[in-house]
């Protein structure tokens, strides 16, 4: 047994249990028992299947609407890595342990009982069934998942506020902080507890979460002079989600570690929309232990797939499956009846999927079903893809978050030279986001930012200050490693002069502006 209710210490971090728990194994139990009580009795609950993981690459049609139409998903066994873990299907081992003892009391007492016709079996282990689960509502036994009680968030801008946001609605106790107090506003009118210092939040808070705008603010918040480094003591942890260089996250790191806390960087990838659907993607680095109990708070902002897998006698005939965790099942598969024979011996369908509000839509191992309960008796493993990675020591989240928005960058800057390039010799650019969203190349930042580009819109997602920012450090990063990034380092310019021409503040894809500008240099010239 351990006690552990909502905000209770337990040593010095707090833990709460998750706020929306699945169903877990007793209560499957009971389900199971009442359906098909023959299957209780029969035979122990059989032991965890081996994991298995799966690489996914997802490509993506649209309408000429630009809508997204359907998603391929083509899954690759292999072993497992960072950022895997099991799906409820695989019975995590405390689910696992659960029924073991539900069922083991249940033999005893009908082995006490001397009874052993079947009846009796399911009775006593239903019985014991329903008594764990009434100890687990009474906190007597408790075996479910944890996170920290208390939660701080530092910084409300555009990423930070649906991330906040998200943690809340999920049901955690979220505590804000922002230099700028009316942007704490909407949390607290959600349920947030305001602080008037990132010191107080740190101090009332068993994890702080900070997202920042750049390495300079993302220090002086941390190390300041009521910085969090000042609010915390072992026991708690601080997590910097902000992008900045590994020579900053190293010295808030160095900072925090020396009040006895655990620190985390975790840049994420993914913007405003991601962040608004909990769908980023985290990428840390530091204490592994902190990476572990912040796990489930992870998976509230992240992005979780689950792939499913139909059980088949028939190898050639196994269908995958994808569901999503804004859906409480799986959100649905059409067979395409492509197979793919993969290597080790492995083979696996490609499916492709839709998303359509819980309904299930298509067709498995060739029987239509229409409805969750359907789906129900057919028998499946699945795993969880979770969409944090932990890449070891602080520095080195970093430097994977500026590789990747290096990347971005140069793309961005690349699209928008190609869409004036059709422009002057005469072709429609809407023409161009479109055979582009159709071919490899395909993005879906392409996809999502070239319509309104088009039309000379750039709706704020990502800063394009905050892109210039990335570039920079990313070109440092180069540099300290005498690593020639050329393409990163004219891509740069370009965004140097769209912020000088005033477009700071705008999304990145207006940097297509500052092309124009040179165009219109050249002309007149
Ligand atoms: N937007 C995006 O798509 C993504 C952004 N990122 C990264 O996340 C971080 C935040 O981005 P985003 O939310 O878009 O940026 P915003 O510019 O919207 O927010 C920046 C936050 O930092 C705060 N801040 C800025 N300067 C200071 C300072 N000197 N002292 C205290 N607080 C300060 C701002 O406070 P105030 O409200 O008072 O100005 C605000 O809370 C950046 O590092 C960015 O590169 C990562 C992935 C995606
Ligand atoms: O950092 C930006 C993003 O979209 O990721």
């Amino acid at each position: 047994m351990r006690g552990k209710g909502n905000g209770e210490k337990r040593g010095p971090l707090r833990f709460c249990r998750r706020p929306s728990p699945s169903a877990s194994a007793v209560d499957r139990s009971l389900q199971l028992a009442a359906r098909h009580s023959s299957l209780v009795i029969a035979r122990p609950p059989s032991p965890p299947p081996l994991p298995l993981f799966f690489s996914s690459s997802f490509s993506s049609s649209s309408s000429s609407s630009g809508e997204l139409q359907n998603e391929e998903c083509h899954l690759q066994e292999r072993p497992a890595e960072n950022g895997d873990e099991l799906g409820e299907g695989q019975l995590p081992a405390i689910h696992f342990c659960e029924s073991v003892i539900a069922y083991a009391v249940g033999m005893v007492v009908n082995v006490q009982q001397r009874r052993d016709c079947a009846g009796g079996g399911v009775t006593a282990t239903v019985v014991v069934a329903l008594l764990v689960k009434v100890a687990r509502n009474w906190k007597l036994l408790d075996l479910s998942d944890e996170m920290p009680a208390h939660v701080g968030f530092l910084g409300l801008g555009i990423m930070g506020s649906p991330m906040a946001q998200n943690l809340i609605k999920a049901g955690c106790n979220v505590t804000v902080w922002n230099r700028t107090k009316s942007k704490c506003d909407p949390l607290i009118s959600l349920g947030a507890k305001y602080k008037s210092s990132p010191e107080e939040v740190a101090a009332s808070c068993d994890v702080t979460f900070a997202m920042l705008a750049e390495p300079e603010s993302a220090l002086d918040v941390a190390c300041g002079e009521h910085g969090a480094a000042r609010g915390m003591s072992p026991g708690k942890g601080y997590i910097d989600v902000s992008t900045v260089d590994g020579a900053t996250s190293k010295l808030i790191g160095t900072k925090i570690k020396d009040t006895g806390a655990l620190f985390l960087e975790a840049p994420v990838s993914g913007s405003k929309k991601p962040a608004e659907d909990g769908q980023l993607i985290f990428l840390t680095a530091g204490d592994r232990s902190l990476f572990e109990m912040v796990a489930p708070l992870l998976d509230i902002m992240g992005k979780q797939r689950k792939i499913g897998f139909l059980k088949s006698s028939d190898p050639l005939n196994r269908d995958t499956i994808l569901a999503d965790k804004r859906h409480s099942g799986i959100v649905g598969a059409e067979k395409m009846g492509r197979r793919t024979r993969l290597s080790g011996g492995a083979t696996v369908a490609s499916a492709s999927i839709s998303v359509c509000d819980g309904e299930w839509i298509g067709k498995l191992l060739g029987d239509s079903f229409s409805s969750t309960d359907n789906f129900r008796s057919i028998r499946y493993t699945w795993a969880r893809l979770l969409s944090r990675f932990f890449l070891g020591d602080v520095g080195n989240g970093a430097a994977m978050k500026l590789v990747v928005n290096m990347i971005m960058g140069s793309m961005m800057a690349s699209f928008s030279e190609g869409m004036l390039l059709s422009e002057k010799v005469g072709l429609d650019p809407r023409v161009l986001v479109e055979v582009v969203s159709q071919g490899a190349i395909s993005s879906p930042m392409f996809s999502m930012k070239g319509p309104s580009m088009v039309q000379s819109m750039y709706p704020t997602a990502f800063p394009l200050k905050h892109q210039q920012k990335d570039l920079r450090l990313a070109l440092g990063l180069a540099e300290s490693v005498s690593q020639p990034t050329p393409i990163a380092a004219a891509a740069n310019e370009l965004y140097k002069v769209a912020k000088s021409r005033g477009l700071s503040d705008h999304d990145f894809s207006a940097v297509i502006e500052a092309l124009r500008i040179k165009l219109q240099t050249q002309s007149k010239e």
